[in-house]
């Protein structure tokens, strides 16, 4: 992309937005800068990014961040950076749904009403990308996004907190801003404050810096509702996870709600206090699965439908038979295919689809190599990996050894000797007995020990396998 040397500083905002939805159209929502779920602006040699909530702006920066940067490159020259900031002016007017009866949230250990039945849902909200309505329902996700819509709507009836786990691209994020967006609507009084982990322990780490805790703490301490993403940022950060326990501790003494999400159960938060894992657990915890076909097809479907793909059935079929790991494929998918369809000016049929998709195919097939079971499986345990390829024998490192080994099996392309030879110069004797070993655990449904706590091996495969095969 080249620099655009005439456009004059005050049209940078107006030349970006062009850029950027230019390619939004092609590529994913439009609606996205429109000034009302979040806008930029140019200051100080920065493309600013602007959102409602610190969630929605790790979102768009995890989405968006290179496109926001090229595009601020080309307008602004080489040095243009971007930066995010949160504007809670930006949060949209949003009407109230009709409700059965009054209901009450627990607030500062009294009760407040929720906001009476009056009007319909306004056109406005009809392209809120995390509403609750657009989320498509199925077995993977059904515990989850009913606890979600039960919180919203008879609060008394839910535990708390609330702790949604699940792997990337699954949904965690759209649950717990459709929740802030359904909390608001239906109490537009109630103090929600929505934010990711890594936001906390900035804000934590700055008040430590400025001796400003009492300040940070308040301002944490008297909402009502706290909505924390990726709670799973804190584990190993032992500092902040005292500050966040204590906060979760405050809230609940207080009668106000706490919803978190990360990409693990609580159990495999391997470097987190026993004190915080145990509160997270004594909520509701529910996990979010990859989509299973039936629940694939349908987010295809509503995809299509909003994008005005137009394409066959079975082209839609193949898609949802194609993209498997979770719901951002799908989505890139789609919009791929409708791409295709305008250059194309032509109706996608399963041929079609099929060659269009070919590169996407091949590309999302995750390779995952030794180093990165290693990893995984160290990261679990809380092991340095020279201990899990040394010859100690005992329990607590030969287990995450034999499990290693399987992954290894399962997801390389690495034959038993290189296995052997990875894990400690051990021969491929060793690593089939491994394999054996493991597949006997998982059929007799026996459990092993992380951080003192039980762990059924069956559910760890199954959740080092998501992990590892995201992209
Ligand atoms: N069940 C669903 N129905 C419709 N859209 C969905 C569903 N699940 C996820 N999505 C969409 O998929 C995209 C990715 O979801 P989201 O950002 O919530 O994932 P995540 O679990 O938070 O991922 P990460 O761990 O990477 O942050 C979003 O655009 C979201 O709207």
């Amino acid at each position: 992309m080249g620099v655009e040397h005439d456009v004059p500083k005050a049209g940078y905002v107006g030349r970006i937005l062009q850029l950027v939805q230019s390619a939004l159209t092609k590529r994913r929502n439009r609606n996205w800068f429109d000034g009302k779920s979040a806008r930029i602006d140019w200051r100080n040699e920065a493309l600013v990014v602007y959102a409602q909530s610190p969630i929605l702006l790790g979102w768009l920066q995890k989405n968006y961040h290179d496109l926001l940067w090229e595009s601020a490159r080309m307008v602004g020259g080489p040095d243009a950076v971007v930066r995010y900031e949160v504007d809670a002016a930006l949060k949209p007017e949003v009407p109230v749904l009709a409700a059965p009866a009054a209901q009450t949230l627990p607030v500062r250990g009294a009760t407040r009403a929720l906001a009476p039945a009056s009007t319909p849902p306004s056109r406005s909200r009809q392209n809120k990308p995390f509403e609750l309505q657009r989320f498509v329902r199925g077995p993977s996700n059904e515990l989850a996004a009913t606890a979600v819509q039960t919180l919203i709507e008879f609060p008394d009836s839910c535990p708390n907190p609330m702790y949604i786990h699940g792997g990337v691209g699954c949904g965690k994020t759209h649950l717990l801003e459709g929740l802030r967006e359904g909390l608001g609507r239906r109490q537009p009084g109630l103090q929600l404050l929505a934010i990711t982990s890594e936001e906390f322990t900035n804000l934590f780490t700055q008040a430590l810096d400025t001796r400003s805790l009492p300040s940070f703490r308040q301002k944490f301490r008297n909402v009502d509702v706290l909505l924390v993403d990726d709670v799973d940022f804190f584990d190993g950060k032992r500092v902040v996870q005292e500050e966040f326990l204590h906060t979760i501790k405050h809230m609940l003494n207080h009668g106000r709600r706490v919803v978190v999400t990360a990409d693990r159960h609580p159990r495999l938060l391997s470097r987190t206090s026993d004190e915080l894992l145990s509160l997270y657990q004594s909520g509701l915890v529910c996990r979010l699965e990859a989509p299973d076909a039936t629940t694939r097809l349908n987010i295809v479907k509503q995809l299509a439908d909003r994008m005005k793909l137009n394409a066959t059935v079975d082209a839609l079929e193949y898609v949802a038979e194609r993209f498997t790991r979770n719901v951002r494929e799908l989505e890139g998918a789609v919009h791929y295919l409708t791409t295709w369809q305008n250059v194309n000016g032509t109706r996608v049929t399963v041929s079609a689809a099929r060659d269009a998709l070919s590169v996407l195919v091949r590309d999302c097939m995750k390779i995952v190599r030794l180093a990165d079971v290693e990893n995984a499986v160290c990261n679990l345990f809380g092991l340095p990996a020279d201990e899990l390829r040394s010859a100690r024998r005992q329990r607590t490192v030969s287990e995450p050894r034999m499990l290693a080994m399987f992954l290894a099996r399962r997801l390389t392309q690495a034959a038993y000797t290189e296995i052997g030879a990875h894990f400690g110069g051990r021969n491929h004797s060793t690593v089939m007995s491994a394999e054996r070993k493991i597949s006997g655990l998982m059929k007799s449904k026996a459990s092993v020990r992380i951080a003192a706590q039980d762990w059924p091996v069956s559910e760890l495969i199954a959740q080092l396998e998501q992990q590892l095969k995201a992209v």
